[in-house]
């Protein structure tokens, strides 16, 4: 008798084996959430990679398949793809510094992806994100609910830490909301962080505060400096391994994205994080939040700030 339960697993692909990649793959598999590609450029690294990644399986206990390869051909029919390829920053150096390098290999990347799997869904990780996430939408084509940037989960995360190591409590317990572009400019909502449904407001001073603020802006910079050869990549693969999650057992979650605007907070024709609802469709719904004059001041000028690199990276596409 023929079994009318389907065989097919979720796929997940990750362009660009590095280090948020290769833990993001870890993350994907050991949570049991779908089989992965890892592809990357260089010639059997992605492929040692993924049979490291193998051999942990039975002591993991689970049964994902984990492939490394170097051919988009082996993507096709990828349910989610997942954009990490491209320079992290050093030390000194801001992430708006890799948008010309990175412009082109992103670029590249969705384009080659789009063309295997027609009805993915993606996810960019690559620095300078927003500006990122713009171009991989320009070159998939795809509608704005299937292309999105990570970015808000991992900052909101870095600011519930900093809030739960002030406050001596379970990171757990406390919700943050970052929005806006993935840099200096982040728009960090202090008046919406709880710790289990208590205000942070009247938890902690505003000097206090703004401290924790101004440490989530420089959160990313605070790793590389401590690194030095690269960024973070443990808590950026948990964020993106959330969204896929989300994405993959259609949680609908209420979480900071990357998206490209139409009008919503009055802004148009510009990627930057605000909350979304993310299901298995993609980008379900886009929450407009009745934000105060100074936290719309800041996100038009956070916006304003990467439609001018928006305006660059078209430049240098153009001239290559
Ligand atoms: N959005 C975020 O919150 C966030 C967080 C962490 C890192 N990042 C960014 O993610 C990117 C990757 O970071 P990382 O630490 O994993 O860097 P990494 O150097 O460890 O890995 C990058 C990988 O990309 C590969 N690559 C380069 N060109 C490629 C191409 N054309 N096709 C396929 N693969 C290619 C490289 O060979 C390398 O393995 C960086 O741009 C970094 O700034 C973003
Ligand atoms: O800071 C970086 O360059 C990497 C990433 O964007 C991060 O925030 O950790």
């Amino acid at each position: 008798m023929s079994s009318s339960i389907p065989c097919h697993l979720p796929l997940v692909t990750i362009i660009g084996a590095g280090r948020v990649g290769s833990t993001l793959a870890q993350r994907i598999a050991e949570k049991n959430l779908a089989d992965v590609v890892l592809l990357d450029i260089v010639e059997g690294m992605p492929q040692g990679l993924a049979l490291d990644l193998m051999e942990a399986r039975g002591i993991e206990i689970h049964n994902r398949q984990i492939i490394g390869t170097n051919n988009y051909a082996d993507t096709a029919g990828s349910e989610i793809v997942v954009i990490t390829a491209g320079l992290p920053r050093k030390p000194g150096m801001s992430r708006d510094d890799l948008l010309r390098t990175n412009a082109k290999i992103v670029v590249e990347a969705a384009k080659n992806a789009i063309a295997h799997s027609p009805n993915a869904i993606f996810i960019v990780v690559t620095n300078p994100l927003d500006v990122m996430t713009y171009l991989a939408w320009q070159a998939t084509g795809l509608p704005r609910k299937r292309i999105m940037g990570m970015a808000g989960v991992l900052d909101s995360a870095r600011f519930e830490t900093f809030i739960a190591l002030e406050l001596g409590v379970l990171p757990a317990d406390v919700k943050a909301m970052v929005l806006g572009s993935h840099g200096d400019l982040m728009v960090p909502l202090s008046r919406y962080a709880t710790v289990n449904g208590i205000p942070i407001t009247e938890l902690l001073d505003a000097a206090t505060i703004d401290r924790l603020v101004e440490r989530t802006r420089n959160g990313g910079a605070e790793i590389v400096e401590l690194i030095q050869t690269g960024g973070a990549f443990f808590a950026p693969a948990s964020a993106t391994s959330l969204m896929v999650e989300s994405i993959l057992l259609n949680q609908s979650r209420l979480l900071p994205i990357a998206t490209y605007l139409q009008g919503e907070y009055g802004l148009n024709d510009v990627v930057i994080g605000v909350p979304c609802r993310l299901g298995c469709g993609g980008i379900e719904s886009i929450l407009e939040l009745n934000l105060s004059d100074s936290e719309r001041e800041a996100l038009q000028t956070s916006a304003k700030s990467v439609r001018k690199n928006i305006e660059r990276s078209q430049e240098i596409l153009a001239a290559n």
